[in-house]
């Protein structure tokens, strides 16, 4: 298949898959206003795919703007910044976005882009730095970027920064993007956001159960979203994913995942993806460490 974002010339080419939040728990607030979450992450494959190319000059330049994000705001460009400064490297680099998942959805496009770009720099400019610490720059950009640093599916905790990886089926989602942009800040500012759920052990948690906190909030807030849910709700148990707009179901195959999506209205657009224990980024890289 051709990209006509990203030019044969890119050097390297990696995926920046999408991730669910297959449950969200809020446990607290914490004495700067974030607040405490418990939260189950599993990549989809499914996502944006970005295209590098090393410079001499130290310039760090993306060519495919995003409407309403300045270049120097991208994650992206973030990013490389970012390791640039860690590393001490003197290269830059060229980039380009294919931008394939909707913005501000849940689904973690802007973390997936920052982490791709962390991994896929750290790759051409060899700067040795190590998951641990690609994953802390990770921190420094968004809460959502180290699971991504990591790729493995993870049960979080923290802000969801402390990472257990953790082994789920991989049945098919069907994810629906309500068109209307949800405000996380928002969200959590709520107050009638439940923030007291108890904690639970990964352990209960893989047996089953759990739900999303900011569901009952956004379904109250939007009613776009809530109307999707509805819908959705009619053919398979559906959720919100993150603090939304995003909603997601399960199927055990792509066969029936594809015949709901076809029943879902022009003005609800949507996607079918598989769920992925390990993110398509970690098994290119894998791939290429072995050539
Ligand atoms: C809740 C999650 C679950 O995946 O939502 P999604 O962004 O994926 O929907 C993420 O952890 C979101 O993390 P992140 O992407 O870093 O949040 P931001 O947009 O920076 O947060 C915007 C605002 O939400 C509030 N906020 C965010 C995360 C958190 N754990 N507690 C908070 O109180 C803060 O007021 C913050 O200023
Ligand atoms: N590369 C990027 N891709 C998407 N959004 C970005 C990017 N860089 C900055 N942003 C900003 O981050 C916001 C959240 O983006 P995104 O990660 O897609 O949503 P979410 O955190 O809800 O999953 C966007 O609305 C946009 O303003």
């Amino acid at each position: 298949m051709t990209n006509t974002a990203i030019p044969t010339q890119a050097e390297l080419i990696l995926p920046a898959p999408a991730k669910l939040n297959l449950m969200l728990h809020i446990l607290g607030r914490r004495a700067d206003g974030y607040h405490e979450l418990q939260t189950l992450f599993q990549f989809l494959d499914h996502g944006d795919e970005l295209g590098f190319s090393v410079r001499q000059d130290g310039e760090v330049r993306l060519h495919t703007p995003i409407d309403g994000v300045p270049h120097d705001s991208n994650l992206i460009v973030r990013a490389a910044k970012r390791l640039q400064e860690a590393s001490g490297k003197k290269l830059g680099a060229d980039i380009w976005l294919d931008k394939r998942l909707p913005m501000g959805g849940g689904i973690g496009g802007g973390s997936s882009d920052a982490a791709t770009t962390l991994l896929g720099l750290d790759h051409l400019w060899n700067t040795q730095l190590g998951e641990d610490r690609l994953a802390e720059l990770g921190l420094a950009l968004g809460a959502d970027v180290p699971v991504f640093v990591r790729g493995r599916a993870a049960f979080a905790e923290g802000v969801g920064e402390r990472l257990t990886p953790v082994e789920l089926d991989e049945p098919w989602f069907l994810v629906a993007a309500p068109q209307v942009f949800v405000s996380t800040a928002e969200v959590f500012g709520s107050p009638e956001l439940t923030r007291d759920t108890p904690p639970i052990k990964v352990r209960s948690l893989l047996a089953g159960g759990g739900r999303n906190d900011c569901q009952p909030v956004v379904e109250k807030r939007y009613p776009e979203v809530r109307n999707a849910l509805i819908l959705l709700n009619k053919f398979v148990q559906a959720r919100l994913t993150g603090t939304g707009a995003c909603i997601f179901g399960s199927f055990p195959n792509r066969d029936d995942a594809d015949k709901v999506a076809r029943q879902l209205p022009g003005t609800l657009p949507s996607f079918v993806a598989q769920g992925r224990n390990i993110s398509m980024l970690h098994r290119r890289l894998q791939a290429l460490a072995k050539k």
